[in-house]
Formats: C-alpha cells, structure tokens, sequence
C-alpha cells in the first residue's frame, strides 16, 4: 500500500501553521486525507491533533486570536483563503466537513429534533423525507435499534455512548463528505467503543473520515491511513499496515511501544 495520490485525495493539508494568539502550535502540518477511507491521527497529549481537525471545518474562525496559514485543499481550492469560494463560506464548508467532538453534544430536544434540526439549518426538507433520513443516518450510526421506539424522547436521556453515535448521526444527516471525529470513543464503554467503530468502518463507503485518537489499538483497527504527530509537527504518515507494525522513526516507535507519552 502507498500514500495516497494526488487524485486520491480529497483533502490536503500542506505546510499548516495554527497560533493561539502569540502562541504557534502547528509547524508546517502535512496531511492526504484519501477519499472514502479512514485516516487516524495520533500522538500524545497535547501535540495539536485536535487543532488539526478545528483548522480542517474552520471551527477557530468563530473565535478571536486564532489563526491559520498554509494550505488546506478541499476539491483543489484552500479554503483557508477567503477569496476563494469554500474558504468564504464557512457555513457552506462545514455542510461538507462536519465534526463530531470529543464530549457528546446533544442538542436539548428529542431524538428526532436532534437530526432534524441540524438538517433544517442546511436545506428544506419535507417531513416524509425527513422521517426518512433520521432512519437512514440512525441506522448508519448504528443506533436506530436502539432508539426507533423512543424517536421523541429527549437525546439527553441516552446513555453517554448512545449520544455520541446520535452525535454521529446528526453529522452524517447532512451528508457531508468529510467526517472529523476528534476522540469520538473516549468516554465510552467497549460495547459501545465497538458499535461506535464498526458503524464507522461501514461509513466509509459514503463518507471520508479523519479520527484523532488515543486509541492505538482503535487507530490499527479501522484505519487506512494514520498520522503520527509530535510536538505540532506531523513527524510520520503511513498506510496504517505498515505505521504500527515498522515505524520509521525512534519517535513513532517508542509511542507505539508506550515509551512516549
Ligand atoms: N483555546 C486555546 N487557547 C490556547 N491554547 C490552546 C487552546 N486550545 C488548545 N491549546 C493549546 O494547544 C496545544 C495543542 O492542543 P490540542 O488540543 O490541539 O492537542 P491534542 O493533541 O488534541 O491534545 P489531547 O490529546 O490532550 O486532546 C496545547 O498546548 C494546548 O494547551
């Protein structure tokens, strides 16, 4: 297996720089995310994997001080420029490149509102489509099951592994092409941990994924490609095959072994 090619990607990271104000926490970041495939992105605490993902849908934007630079090409244009036409649309990208945080965050509503509602900020939908789609993205998110006879039940009554998967699930609603999940299993029980990645790996069928995890064990598990990164710098990226089993670097080496972080 090889990296990805060029026409094999269908997000590119190059050379990314992230500062919190005066504070630079990504040093030239390099990351293929290769279209319909799972590109895991480890490393120990602290060394940017979720900054990574915030400059990926431009969730920074919304707040003062923090800044990107380089290039990240989606569909060939870098949204990072506003000029172009998917970096001055930052609602329009996240349609595209939706995100699924480390804490689940059910919206205060039902089950059913907690889908409908996300998709109703994107576009107009009718109620027999919508009763539709909350099924499908449901069953993707491998919870209607678990849910079907409860629709209209509050999403904040489901345990702490069902609200990540109805989280999942309500990013998925829009369909966008990219999911970002930053830590999705680490509150969650190894049942649920399982449901959570093989609802993942059939995913990716439909969807691009990028997963920050902790997980090593997880990332070896459902990833193609994996990101190995160390103090704001992506230090290795290998087909995940190979990255787990003949690290090039001491550094990737002694983290898989546990000898780092
Ligand atoms: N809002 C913020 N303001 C200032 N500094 C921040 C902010 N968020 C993160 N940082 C700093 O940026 C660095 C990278 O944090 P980040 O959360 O991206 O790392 P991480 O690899 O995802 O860590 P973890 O695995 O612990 O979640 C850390 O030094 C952190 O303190």
């Amino acid at each position: 297996m090889r990296p990805p090619s060029e026409a094999e990607r269908v997000l590119d990271v190059r050379g990314l720089d992230f500062s919190y104000g005066q504070n630079q926490i990504l040093f030239g970041v390099d990351l293929p995310v290769a279209r319909h495939q799972i590109t895991a992105v480890i490393g120990p605490s602290g060394c940017g994997k979720s900054t990574l993902l915030r400059s990926i849908n431009k969730i920074y934007d919304i707040y003062d001080g923090q800044s990107a630079s380089g290039e990240i090409l989606f569909h060939g244009q870098n949204i990072l420029n506003p000029a172009s036409a998917m970096g001055a649309d930052n609602a329009a990208l996240r349609a595209k490149i939706g995100m699924v945080f480390q804490r689940p965050t059910p919206f205060p509503m039902s089950i059913y509102d907690n889908i409908a509602f996300g998709l109703r900020l994107h576009r107009n939908v009718s109620r027999a489509d919508m009763d539709d789609i909350v099924e499908s993205a449901l069953t993707r998110a491998a919870l209607w099951d678990e849910v079907k006879d409860g629709l209209h039940k509050s999403g904040l009554g489901l345990s702490g592994g069902q609200q990540q998967r109805l989280c999942v699930a309500r990013a998925i609603a829009v369909e966008p092409e990219v999911l970002l999940l930053d830590e999705p299993a680490s509150a969650l029980d190894p049942l649920s941990t399982a449901k959570l990645e093989t609802a993942l790996i059939e995913m990716k069928d439909s969807f691009t994924i990028v997963i920050v995890t902790h997980n090593l064990q997880q990332a070896a598990r459902i990833s193609d490609y994996t990101g190995f990164m160390l103090q704001g710098r992506m230090v290795e990226f290998r087909p995940s095959s190979e990255a787990f089993v003949k690290p090039e670097t001491q550094a990737m080496r002694d983290y898989v072994t546990g000898r780092y972080g």
